[in-house]
């Protein structure tokens, strides 16, 4: 993290749809240049929080700063620094890539600082989202992947230093996936971008965030780095050997201590030994499990 300055400050935030409270008290922060990955299942509230946070809904309580400004009070200077990849960029089929980046950049070069030089040069861009092949194309020709990429350059034009993701994978093969995880890398790296991302492939967000905040039922249920919530949630590794030809599985807190004791008993009678983590899918199955069986029991 390049520095402590905290660029996402949400505290005790509320939405109401109607009659019903969709997010309840929640709190968190973001840190300049922190990778932060919002986690939970299907309705449970991570959209209408990142909306909040882009300024595009209302929240009914809490407080709420981002890059120190209430983004409901937020101005085009703030919507400058601000890049949003949302769930679809289906307009503009008729336009060709390059032409869409370079019109929409002319929005940032009068936000251009003496630090940050905006917007980001087309080709670059294109590149950096692997699109150069289809940098002439039309975007209604594009495929759902390649529009996909675009919707990521589009969000990331204008060189904002908070980029909110919402599920942006969602259609990449594996190479766009690799790539996109090496361009969010880079963004955090070496252009300290802050990043919130929503996704529900876990293996991307244990890989890409220096933070994990779950969601569920409107609450946050757990906040930390992927191992401290393994260790904290989940508890526990799974460790496998042979031993007098037989196999054995056992899941243990202290696979180091564990294995250590194995191997002063049997010594070199243990082979295909092998100890797994608990990984983050163990961490959230075991805590999704465990509110859904606390909300029935409710
Ligand atoms: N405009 C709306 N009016 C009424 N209820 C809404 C509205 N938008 C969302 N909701 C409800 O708010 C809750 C949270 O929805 P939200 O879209 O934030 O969840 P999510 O975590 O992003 O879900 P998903 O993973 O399915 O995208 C859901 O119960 C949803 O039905």
């Amino acid at each position: 993290m390049a520095s402590e300055q905290v660029v996402l400050d949400v505290e005790g935030l509320r939405m109401r749809y109607g009659t019903t409270d969709v997010l309840h008290d929640v709190t968190f922060q973001a840190c300049h240049g922190e990778v932060l990955a919002l986690l939970g299942p299907n309705g449970a509230g991570k959209t209408t929080t990142i909306e909040i946070l882009e300024g595009f809904r209302m929240r009914s309580a809490g407080r709420v700063s981002v890059l120190g400004v209430d983004p409901a009070h937020a101005d085009e200077r703030w919507r400058a620094r601000v890049g949003v990849v949302l769930q679809s960029w289906r307009d503009h089929g008729k336009w060709r890539v390059r032409e869409l980046l370079a019109h929409l950049g002319t929005y940032y070069t009068c936000y251009a600082t003496d630090d940050v030089t905006r917007p980001w040069d087309v080709d670059d861009l294109v590149k950096a989202v692997g699109l150069t092949a289809q940098a002439d194309k039309k975007i209604r020709t594009l495929s759902g992947g390649q529009r996909r990429r675009l919707d990521v350059a589009v969000g990331i034009v204008g060189r904002p230093e908070l980029l909110f993701l919402d599920e942006p994978t969602t259609g990449f093969d594996p190479v766009a996936r690799r790539e996109f995880h090496e361009l969010v890398h880079r963004l955090a790296e070496q252009d300290e971008t802050t990043i919130l991302l929503t996704t529900h492939d876990l293996d991307e967000a244990e890989k890409l965030a220096d933070r994990i905040v779950i969601l569920d039922g409107g609450r946050i249920v757990a906040d930390g780095t992927a191992d401290e919530l393994a260790e904290r949630i989940a508890g526990e590794d799974e460790v496998r050997w042979t031993h007098a030809g037989q196999r054995h599985v056992r899941s243990v807190k202290e696979s180091t201590r564990f294995v250590h004791d194995l191997f002063r008993r049997h010594g070199d009678e243990i082979t295909d030994l092998a100890v797994r983590q608990a990984s983050l899918e163990d961490s959230y199955l075991s805590l999704v499990r465990r509110v859904e069986s606390a909300e029935v029991t409710r």
